[in-house]
């Protein structure tokens, strides 16, 4: 359906916990957040009577995130109860990638179509050094094994930070060059958990886009790579795969947005930064029908922001994207 602004709203993002077995520097303290306790999250049940009820009101395609998502127990059986909703045409979801080698048949027979992989370094020990307890070759062998598998388009998110990977940069971009990798670059938004990975490390996307042609030549325009984001896409001349941009600061793309989350304790929230949520765990926990969940949905979607400018908001939050969903 549309909403107020006459977007037309058929994605949702349903983050399955919010717990995670790294501790991205950008993203979460050394020790971790407080967890919500496992009665607070929702169940594979309550999930999918939420997915029944945005059907109705046109959710075609729902991405699985958190949190680290491969750490949800019951994930590949809940890919499998979406994948037999005849409505919902993507199946998607976005990993850190220390678990999906491991599980990529199980998750590619359940139904799932496709993955993004966050990577943010091909360096080892500066991988190690951002993600705290990650493995570089474990990731890079997950994401060959992705696409072994045909989980594709397999898209690579890398968060641009200066003084960090701001040297890489390129390196990364050269990934596309031999296989068929969507390496989307994007900006640092400012809802971590550290001043230490905040905006004095940000690098906008065109700073990134100039630094990339600059070493390996003019980038061409792509109009479309499977999905339902807000990257741009570009090629390097010859290049198997695509670069990316997801300019979430510097030029913002809510005037597109279509998107709704589902926070894994059941808070249905219109947008990424505004703190407006309604309790559907609350609604469905107090027995709730379809046709109630489908009539909140709406409103819900009805009161989604025009935008949100992240300039205007530059101050630290207290919300960070694993508890909302990134
Ligand atoms: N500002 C803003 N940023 C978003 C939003 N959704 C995703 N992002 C950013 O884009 C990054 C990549 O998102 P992904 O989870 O890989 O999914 P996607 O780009 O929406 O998905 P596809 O294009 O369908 O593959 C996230 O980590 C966020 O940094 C949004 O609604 N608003
Ligand atoms: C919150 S994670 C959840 C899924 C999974 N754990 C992962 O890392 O892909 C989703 C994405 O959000 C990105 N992210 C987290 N904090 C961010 C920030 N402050 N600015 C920009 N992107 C951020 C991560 O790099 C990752 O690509
Ligand atoms: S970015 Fe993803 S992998 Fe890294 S700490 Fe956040 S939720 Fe975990
Ligand atoms: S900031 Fe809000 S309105 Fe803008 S793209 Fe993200 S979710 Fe949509």
């Amino acid at each position: 359906m549309q909403d107020r602004f006459q977007r037309h709203i058929n994605y949702l993002r349903i983050s399955l916990t919010d717990r995670c077995n790294l501790r991205c520097a950008y993203c979460m303290p050394p020790e971790g957040i407080q967890w919500l306790p496992h009665n607070e999250i929702l169940t594979i049940e309550e999930i999918l009577a939420v997915v029944k009820a945005g059907v109705e009101v046109g959710i075609r395609k729902v991405r699985l995130t958190g949190g680290e998502p491969l750490v949800r127990r019951g994930i590949v059986d809940l890919i499998k109860r979406l994948n037999d909703i005849p409505e919902i045409d993507d199946i998607a979801l976005t990993t850190n990638g220390m678990l999906l080698g491991a599980m990529a048949s199980d998750l590619k027979s359940a139904g799932l179509k496709r993955v993004n992989v966050s990577l943010d370094t091909l360096n080892p020990i500066r991988f190690q050094r951002i993600t705290r307890y990650g493995n570089l070759e474990i990731v890079m062998c997950s994401i060959d094994t992705a696409l072994e598998y045909g989980l594709e388009p397999v898209k690579i998110n890398t968060v641009a930070m200066r003084g960090f990977n701001d040297d890489e940069l390129v390196d990364l971009a050269r990934l596309t060059l031999e296989k068929p990798l969507h390496v989307r670059f994007i900006e640092l938004m400012p809802i971590g958990t550290s001043d230490d990975w905040s905006h004095i490390r940000f690098i906008s996307s065109q700073e990134i886009r100039e630094l990339i042609s600059k070493s390996l030549g003019n980038l061409e325009d792509v109009k479309k790579v499977t999905g339902s984001g807000p990257a741009r896409y570009y090629r390097i001349s010859g290049a198997l795969g695509t670069i990316g941009f997801i300019s979430a600061v510097s030029n913002h793309f809510c005037a597109t947005c279509n998107r709704m989350r589902l926070t894994a304790s059941g808070q249905l929230r219109p947008c990424l930064f505004s703190g407006r949520e309604v309790d559907l765990k609350q609604v469905l926990r107090s027995g709730a029908g379809h046709d109630e969940l489908v009539c909140i949905f709406k409103e819900a979607i009805m009161s989604k922001p025009n935008s949100h400018d992240l300039t205007a908001s530059w101050e630290k939050d207290d919300r960070i994207m694993s508890q909302i969903g990134g």
